[in-house]
């Protein structure tokens, strides 16, 4: 990761001081939950914390399953689970989840609870740090698993601020900390795939990239479901190009009479609707990524349609 290029900066102040308090919980943390984004759970790991928490077990809890495609999750689950990891699925959002994690928190840390046992205590105390980029469901996460107590919850990248402690069990706490974001993104795919799930804000990247980049994704993988959003077969070869993407929005613009002048379609405003389309979820059961190709951590493909060419 570190010798790619660097093509982003995107780091929001409060976020430094947010990773020094988490250093500063490290000591005390016998196990991380990590929060991401089903539709693309590697963007949405935040690389800085690889790295200041590597020693740590973790469990991955993915959200957002119900947007996502199941089978590119289910390839996510087997990816990080041979990687060492604990996974969980959030599959929809009204099942209880609070057993389940209990449950899994307890197995993770078996062997330190033996280990405090052993040592006379009668009632070994677990801290579980819960982590995650912006506005991946972590706030609805905790939330649930603290049987609903009052938590500020909002579909705005950062509503999160702080860190709390939330007892879950009679062994368990929860550490609560900020949304935060990578300091710099490796890629121009990371950066758009973290737009796409709303970590981050999609103004800083232009439009028409954002856009082209997600249709062909979409047309790539997806291609059934796109053509059922726009109302209309495509018949473009893949991947799809700049160009032909443009003609998917002008073909749009035309079909809903909306031009800026005579003959010339308004494509800004069908780039604009998308894009609030895509956020409402209007294009059901898609994955932003796909670990097929992932061999190794060096080579990142963040986009499927990387893979399919
Ligand atoms: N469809 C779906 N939506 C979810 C799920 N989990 C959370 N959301 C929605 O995602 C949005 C963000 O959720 P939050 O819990 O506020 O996210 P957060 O990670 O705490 O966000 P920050 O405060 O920015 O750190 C809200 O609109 C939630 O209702 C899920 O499993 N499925």
């Amino acid at each position: 990761m570190e010798s790619e290029k660097a093509l982003f900066n995107w780091f929001p102040g409060h976020m430094n001081k947010a990773i020094k308090e988490i250093q500063n919980q490290i000591p005390v943390v016998d196990l991380i939950i990590e929060i991401v984004d089903a539709r693309a759970p590697y963007s949405s790991q935040n690389p800085i914390f690889k790295r200041i928490l590597a020693t740590k077990s973790k469990l991955i809890i993915f959200t957002k399953c119900d947007l996502a495609d199941q089978k590119v999750v289910e390839s996510w689950k087997n990816y990080f689970e041979s990687n060492g990891n604990f996974v969980f699925l959030i599959k929809n959002k009204s099942v209880p989840i609070l057993n389940d994690v209990v449950k899994l928190i307890n197995q993770i840390t078996l062997a330190k609870q033996n280990r405090d046992k052993s040592r006379g205590i009668v009632n070994p105390q677990i801290n579980v740090l819960v982590i995650g980029v912006p506005n991946v469901g972590k706030s609805t996460v905790i939330s649930r698993l603290s049987k609903g107590k009052e938590l500020k919850i909002g579909n705005k990248p950062g509503v999160t601020r702080g860190m709390q402690r939330i007892s879950l069990d009679k062994n368990i706490t929860l550490i609560d900390t900020p949304g935060i974001l990578p300091s710099k993104f490796s890629s121009e795919k990371e950066a758009i795939n973290l737009a796409a799930i709303n970590a981050i804000k999609r103004e800083v990247l232009p439009q028409e990239r954002f856009v082209f980049l997600i249709l062909q994704n979409l047309y790539n993988n997806y291609k059934g479901a796109l053509e059922n959003y726009f109302g209309e077969k495509l018949f473009f070869e893949r991947p799809i190009t700049q160009e032909d993407t443009i003609k998917i929005l002008e073909l749009t613009a035309m079909k809903n009479k909306w031009a800026i002048l005579d003959g010339v379609w308004d494509i800004e405003r069908v780039m604009e609707v998308f894009i609030i389309d895509l956020f409402k979820h209007k294009i059901p059961n898609i994955s932003f990524e796909n670990p097929q190709f992932l061999i190794d951590e060096s080579k990142i493909p963040n986009l499927i349609n990387e893979i399919s060419q």
